[in-house]
């Protein structure tokens, strides 16, 4: 990231400068430069390099460029979330804490009937927590908070639910990953975005070689879950939630999900609940036993 941001800041005229020698600039010219390179990180975490030439005659005059480059990362945050669906006595979830570092990807795992899939409604914004907050903060690189957290809202998440198949509705492949597409001429612009977005995500899960007319039931049991994972990520999600992502599937199609999501996972936040630990396990960063009453503990996959 230095680097591109040096790159950056470089001005034109300096192309032929060296950071650790004088430099000459020119054929003609025997004027000679130093240059410093003055890297400084703001308490808010944008980083910032510039530049100083310092000419050899006429002391320190100098040109400057600035540039600020992003630093640090953001997490997902789970806090002390508890939920209990109204009408009911009983919370479904208790105190559930978990952290999620983007770029990586997250496994929660339990018995049926714990609330795995409870906690990812709550997360795409399905239902409301009863208490809690979910959001996402902001880190520099040496891990301190940048400002205040946001709320993770349901725009920004995507969820792929178990057998995502059986909740395809159009003829053809085309009908379905724009079925929710804004129909209205004042959003053109818009279309033409989410036709660049469907193009990139068409390209991550490699579907570029089907036909846009194929009925999205004709597809194989991997590419349906491709096609699925592919009209999620077109509103291109800060958070991937998937249940059970490989359920259902043969052998060939289950190896073909697991290769698809390492993949995904160098560009996106996962967050998957499964039972298929140990053909999951190679991909997960963190993972979590949740148990029966509600409540989540960090944990080893056991396999
Ligand atoms: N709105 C609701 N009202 C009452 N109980 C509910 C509600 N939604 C879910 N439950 C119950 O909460 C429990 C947790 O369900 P959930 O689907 O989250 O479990 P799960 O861990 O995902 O199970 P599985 O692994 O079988 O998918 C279940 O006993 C379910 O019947």
């Amino acid at each position: 990231m230095l680097a591109a941001a040096a790159a950056a800041a470089v001005p034109p005229a300096a192309s032929c400068y060296s950071p650790l020698k004088p430099a000459r600039c020119g054929g003609r010219s025997r004027t000679r430069f130093f240059s410093m390179l003055v890297v400084g990180v703001f308490p808010d975490g944008i980083l910032s390099v510039t530049i100083l030439f310092c000419h050899r005659r006429w002391g320190i005059s100098w040109r400057c460029r600035a540039a600020r480059v992003e630093a640090g990362f953001s997490q997902l945050e789970v806090r002390k979330v508890t939920y209990r669906p109204p009408g009911t006595e009983h919370n479904l979830l208790n105190e559930i804490n978990l952290s999620l570092r983007e770029k990586s990807f997250g496994l929660i795992f339990g018995r049926s009937g714990s609330g795995k899939t409870t906690l990812l409604q709550l997360l795409a914004g399905l239902s409301e927590p009863t208490s809690g907050s979910i959001c996402i903060q902001k880190y520099d690189d040496s891990g301190n908070p940048i400002g205040s957290s946001e709320m993770l809202t349901s725009q920004r998440v995507g969820i792929v639910f178990q057998f995502p198949e059986r909740y395809f509705l159009a003829d053809t492949v085309l009908e379905e990953v724009t079925f929710g597409w804004p129909r209205q001429k004042a959003d053109t612009l818009f279309k033409e975005q989410l036709a660049v977005n469907l193009q990139n995500a068409f390209n991550s899960v490699g579907l570029t070689t089907i036909s846009l007319d194929e009925d999205p039931q004709s597809l194989s049991g991997g590419f349906k879950r491709r096609l699925a994972l592919a009209i999620q990520l077109v509103q291109t999600p800060n958070l991937l939630l998937l249940d059970e992502p490989l359920a259902g599937l043969d052998w060939k199609a289950r190896a073909d999900v697991v290769n698809l999501l390492k993949d995904l996972k160098k560009h996106h936040t996962i967050l998957v609940v499964s039972h298929d630990l140990r053909e999951l396990y190679p991909l997960v960063d963190c993972s979590w036993r949740m148990q029966m009453g509600g409540s989540l503990r960090e944990e080893t996959l056991p396999v």
